[in-house]
């Protein structure tokens, strides 16, 4: 040990001296430097590269404690050769190559790396691919797992080109599928066209599972089928069937189409309310459908703006049954026992007082009361924001007529027959329809015809249209001309745009009751959605539309004479050729087929 240690260089000097051969250039390899510089200095490369020589050599511990360790020719030679061998290593596996800064830039790193590891993504991507990949949705699924499998960060993502939705045509049940135009607590309800009739119709559709959550949601829809199915009246709306998909685990309802509902006439007024004949317009249809409903012994119990809907004639509709009650034909008066309905609409003997049994047709003329007062005013009676206290509020607190406008003494004495809190001694709806408020007349422009100019202005397009388009554009006109419910259908070719269910496909159709020329004269807008102007602001001789130099448009049916129109020699004038003819086409098809009864 000692001799041993008495021989052994000490100093960077002796070092050289001993154990380099001449030839070797001083200096070149430098003192042991401390493990921070040490680090710096591998990072610069290999020039600047300083060995630490393992202090185990020679299995010589002494020699390590004594001062710095020894470093022989062949230890610097295998050190050089071992991180060479590393080198190859990563260079082979394209990883990274940290030795050859002198001709490679961070840049140049970065590229190799992402290089690598595209290669790699490349092979793992043909493992997954199949051929042919048969539609979008699976490569998008593929690339999706790819990179999941890969962990890349956001910058090494391999961005695939978006998909495109695209909505294929749908078919059921004899049925051309739109878009959804309601949506209940039951269910959805959408807009479809049958394609015997070419008539549009809504279909409301109630999944079994939902059906089943529902406190007697099943129950409540059993009984609002079997009600419906034998009432027919044209202030009732009309089921025309009911089918069921049981591999869907859904129920279709199939109604007549109606273009929306009281309520939503209300809400696109900016005061909420509407004018005194639009209301005695509307009040007179809901009290000729009770009357009807009352005389089959059914209690509708859930009577409000929300469940009249407006038919395409603008005829109001009852609709929602789901908690209307037929009441036996051994009863003589109208009792009923189950509470149902909404609340705010809801008669003191229903939600105050502890009366076993109510009278289920006296119930439905307060909320009848309650609408026309919501009609005429935009307010309710009784409002409260907690459920309590607006039970509280209906029981006990006076009737108080609306401030917001002028209520005439006729209309007063009738909002106090139908709101009054004893149910015997409240209106029946026979009393009702004889009161003078409700025999009255009202300016022809003040009824259901001024809203009828105004809800043209709404913004209600058929929503199987890009479906139809999807179809039919550019193709011959077998849809007229084919067997209904022929697979055919389904297979035709070619499906020019997809069928995207979105507005900005077709900017220019917006109106049922567009027209040919409409279109040819181009969009009525500058694309936003038309809102429906006050009936208090708008004159309502001359209902708006695309009309240049204040000339009243066109009339939304056109009459066969105005299809055929000649010119001045006998001809047929050439029409203008509309920038999408197949839509005019559809447009007038739809007005003329559509029925609403
Ligand atoms: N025949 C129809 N034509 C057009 N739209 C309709 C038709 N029936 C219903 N709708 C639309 O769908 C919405 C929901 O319909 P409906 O009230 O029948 O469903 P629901 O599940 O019984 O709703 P809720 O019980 O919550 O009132 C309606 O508010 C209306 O806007």
């Amino acid at each position: 040990m000692d001799g041993q240690s008495s021989s052994s260089p000490t100093t960077s000097a002796e070092v050289q001296q001993k154990f380099l051969t001449p030839d070797d250039a001083p200096g070149t390899i430098e003192p042991s430097p401390s493990d921070s510089e040490a680090k710096q200095l591998n990072q610069k490369g290999p020039k600047n590269m300083v060995l630490n020589v393992d202090a185990d050599c020679g299995g010589n511990d002494d020699a390590f404690e004594e001062g710095p360790a020894p470093v022989y020719r062949d230890v610097v030679d295998k050190a050089i050769e071992r991180r060479s061998a590393d080198r190859q290593v990563k260079m082979s596996i394209g990883v990274y190559d940290d030795n050859d800064d002198d001709v490679e830039t961070e840049e140049d790193r970065r590229v190799q790396f992402t290089e690598g590891l595209r290669r790699i993504r490349q092979s793992k991507q043909e493992d997954f691919d199949f051929e042919p990949v048969e539609n979008d949705v699976i490569r998008q699924f593929i690339s999706n797992e790819v990179n999941n499998a890969m962990l890349f960060n956001q910058d090494n993502h391999i961005d695939f080109t978006p998909l495109i939705k695209r909505k294929q045509p749908k078919f059921l049940e004899g049925y051309l599928w739109g878009a959804v135009i309601g949506n209940g607590s039951y269910g959805k309800v959408k807009e479809v066209i049958d394609i015997a009739t070419l008539t549009r119709r809504a279909v409301k559709i109630m999944k079994y599972d939902k059906l089943r959550k529902i406190s007697g949601g099943w129950d409540n829809i059993r009984s609002e089928m079997a009600i419906l199915r034998r009432l027919n009246h044209r202030n009732v709306v009309r089921l025309i069937e009911v089918f069921n998909i049981p591999v869907k685990g859904k129920v279709y309802m199939l109604f007549e189409y109606c273009i929306g509902s009281v309520q939503q006439l209300i809400d696109l007024e900016p005061a909420r309310r509407l004018t005194i004949g639009e209301s005695h317009a509307i009040f007179v249809e809901l009290c000729q459908g009770l009357n009807y409903l009352h005389s089959k012994r059914i209690s509708h119990k859930d009577i409000k703006p929300g469940n009249l809907l407006l038919s395409i004639d603008l005829t109001v509709k009852i609709c929602d049954f789901g908690v209307a009650e037929q009441i036996s034909i051994f009863q003589e008066d109208g009792r009923c026992t189950k509470v149902n309905g909404t609340p705010k609409f809801q008669p003191p003997e229903c939600v105050y007082g502890n009366q076993v049994a109510f009278d289920g047709y006296k119930a439905d003329m307060w909320s009848a009361g309650i609408t026309l007062y919501n009609l005429v005013s935009g307010k309710y009676p009784f409002e409260r924001a907690v459920l309590l206290k607006l039970y509280e509020c209906i029981g006990t607190e006076p009737l108080v007529m609306p401030k917001n406008v002028p209520i005439t003494a006729e209309l007063e004495d009738l909002l106090i027959k139908l709101l009054d809190k004893d149910f015997e001694q409240r209106y029946s709806c026979l009393d009702t329809m004889s009161h003078p408020w409700f025999v009255a007349t009202f300016p022809e422009d003040e009824g259901l015809g001024r809203v009828m100019e105004r809800m043209r202005t709404g913004t209600r397009p058929l929503t199987m249209f890009p479906s139809l388009i999807a179809l039919y554009e550019g193709t011959t006109n077998d849809f007229l001309t084919d067997d209904v419910g022929n697979a055919n259908l389904y297979e035709q070719e070619p499906l020019v745009c997809g069928g995207e269910l979105d507005s900005q496909t077709f900017p220019n159709f917006k109106y049922l009751e567009q027209t040919p020329q409409d279109l040819a004269d181009g969009p009525l807008d500058d694309g936003e959605p038309v809102r429906r102007p006050s009936s208090r602001s708008m004159p309502t001789s001359a209902p708006p539309g695309p009309t240049t130099s204040g000339t009243a448009p066109a009339p939304a049916i056109q009459s066969e004479e105005q299809e055929d129109a000649t010119d001045g020699n006998g001809k047929k004038k050439k029409k203008k050729k509309p920038d999408r003819p197949k839509r005019g086409i559809f447009a007038c098809l739809f007005r003329s087929r559509t029925e609403s009864a």
